[in-house]
């Protein structure tokens, strides 16, 4: 059986706003095997950026905390240690980009020596050692002249070459696990395209495992083994890329794969839109969180909070559309049992 990486465990994390917590994310739970790369999808507000930080445990420093639940990395509890801890395995077992690559990188300091901080302090590398190996990874990431690129700032670097720097950075010190939040987003198309594979390409030579959050259904279908789709804190449908993409159930999942231009019958038409705003966490409807929007809502779906119903043996759905499916194995998209079911936790 394959290991598991990660296990996010009924997480909620959220933030202290005045005297109220706002919650981020909802009870989530999914697992990560090794070498494989999850795609977190949703609309903007969603949680996949708090999900992200709390397993980093960057949350702490946006205000946040975790509120329950647990956070296991190669089954040591992570929710539960020290900053002091966490320092340690941060940047060295598991490592994070983000959207826009000139706010990680610093401005008055060329690349080269960016990335050999980074591997003088976690490695215990000499200067001469550190330049070298970061000249070695500028390569690796496909930057040409790479022993003259390491030697300029980041402002005389294309958003790519940047981005392609910052990936060099995480590589440093070759963690088990990438974290890359909307990585391209900010990059255009064409760049896009090239820094997805190399993320594929590294992922691959390094045997590294990668959680991509992103709001681009596209990007995920190029990236994905694994797909969570996330909405107003709460995790919606998850599967194999294959059946996401093949038998897209929850009618979140479904809108979203219309709102791409050129999906199915979208052809020609004006670009599909799912209608209404996503709420806050505070404020949720009763029942289901996205009946408010969806264009199947009967009138459970106004009343109780669906379970995941199974779909496939890795296909599951929070939705009551799909009650039929199996009365066992329903669980609630936190993971307790609200039927005669096994829970999964
Ligand atoms: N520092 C913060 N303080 C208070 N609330 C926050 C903070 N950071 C995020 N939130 C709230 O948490 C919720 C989830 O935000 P998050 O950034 O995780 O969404 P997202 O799906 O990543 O969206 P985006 O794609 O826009 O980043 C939002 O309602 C957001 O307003």
């Amino acid at each position: 059986m394959a290991r598991k990486i990660l296990e996010v465990n009924q997480m909620t994390a959220g933030f202290l706003v005045n005297t109220d917590i706002v919650k981020a994310t909802d009870r989530i739970s999914f697992d990560l095997e090794k070498g494989q790369t999850l795609c977190i999808v949703g609309e903007s507000g969603s949680g996949k950026s708090v999900t992200s930080l709390a397993v980093m445990r960057l949350i702490d420093y946006a205000g946040g905390m975790i509120l329950e639940g647990d956070i296991k990395f190669n089954g040591e509890v992570l929710s539960t240690k020290s900053q002091e801890e966490m320092r340690k395995i941060r940047g060295n077992r598991i490592a994070m980009i983000f959207q826009d690559p000139m706010s990680s990188l610093n401005p008055v300091f060329m690349v080269g020596e960016q990335i050999a901080e980074s591997l003088r302090l976690h490695q215990n590398k000499s200067d001469k050692e550190a330049m070298k190996a970061a000249v070695d990874l500028l390569r690796q990431v496909g930057i040409p002249s790479p022993e003259v690129r390491a030697r300029q700032y980041p402002h005389e670097l294309s958003g790519g070459m940047c981005q392609r720097v910052v990936i060099a950075i995480a590589l440093a010190c070759q963690p088990e696990l990438l974290i890359a939040d909307e990585p391209t987003t900010a990059l255009d198309v064409t760049v896009q395209a090239q820094i997805l594979d190399l993320l594929q390409q590294l992922k691959k030579n390094n045997d590294m495992s990668i959680i991509m959050i992103t709001h681009d259904m596209g990007v995920a279908a190029e990236m994905a083994d694994r797909i969570v789709v996330m909405y107003a804190g709460g995790i919606m449908e998850e599967g194999s890329v294959h059946e996401i993409f093949a038998k897209p159930s929850h009618p979140y999942t479904v809108g979203l794969l219309k709102s791409i231009p050129g999906f199915e019958d979208s052809h020609g038409e004006e670009l599909y839109t799912i209608k209404g705003n996503i709420p806050r966490i505070n404020e949720l409807p009763t029942g289901c969180r996205f009946h408010p929007r969806c264009t199947h809502a009967m009138d459970i779906c106004r009343k109780q909070e669906p379970g995941f119903f199974q779909l496939g043996q890795d296909h599951k759905a929070a939705c009551w559309l799909y009650e039929e499916h199996g009365g066992d194995s329903i669980v609630s998209p936190a993971g307790a049992a609200i039927a005669h079911g096994e829970v999964r936790v």
